[in-house]
């Protein structure tokens, strides 16, 4: 199982298209609070956020609290900020895997990525012009190498366009 992690997440439309990546692919989503919007139903519907409700979300109150919970599950921080290129990282089948983004502005916490040099891992990108990726296709790109490396697993439904009608 591939487990999303977003840390102190601030632009509610990103935290959206995350949750449908979800949806879509079977994996948890864990949010890290301080979150930057509201998410009862008012403000959910407003933001667009229509795939809330078939995810599985669990809020943690800060970083200490989310690491207790895992114990010794593989960790992966996902930043620009690493040696390790993300699909050269071997995501094996049938391990609790924890993909951990950073907020939008500012992005993980230095401190943790120190701590935690061998677990970082980066996209390639060319960096002159842009900083950094946007966080909601970095989630996109990275649970899909998972998935690509496991086989898919309970994602391989073929719909064939047969007669004007989807099969
Ligand atoms: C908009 S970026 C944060 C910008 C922040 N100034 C920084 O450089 O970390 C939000 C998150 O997207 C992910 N991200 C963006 N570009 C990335 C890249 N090239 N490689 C890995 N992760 C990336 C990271 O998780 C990052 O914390």
């Amino acid at each position: 199982m591939n487990h999303i992690v977003l840390f102190e997440p601030q632009i509610p439309a990103n935290t959206g298209n995350i949750a449908r990546t979800c949806a879509a692919t079977n994996s948890p989503l864990h949010l890290i609070e301080p979150l930057g919007f509201s998410t009862d139903d008012k403000h959910l519907k407003r933001a667009g956020l229509d795939y809330w409700h078939d995810v599985n979300i669990t809020y943690h109150k800060n970083l200490e609290a989310f690491l207790a919970s895992i114990g010794e599950s593989p960790l992966h921080l996902v930043t620009k900020f690493a040696r390790n290129t993300y699909s050269d990282v071997s995501f094996d089948n049938g391990v609790d895997h924890y993909f951990i983004f950073g907020k939008e502005t500012t992005g993980l916490p230095e401190s943790f990525m120190r701590k935690n040099e061998e677990k970082c891992i980066r996209i390639p990108m060319n960096d002159e012009h842009v900083r950094s990726l946007n966080l909601s296709n970095t989630v996109a790109l990275v649970v899909y190498e998972a998935l690509r490396q496991q086989g898919f697993p309970n994602l391989e439904t073929v719909h064939i366009y047969e007669n004007d009608k989807l099969s």
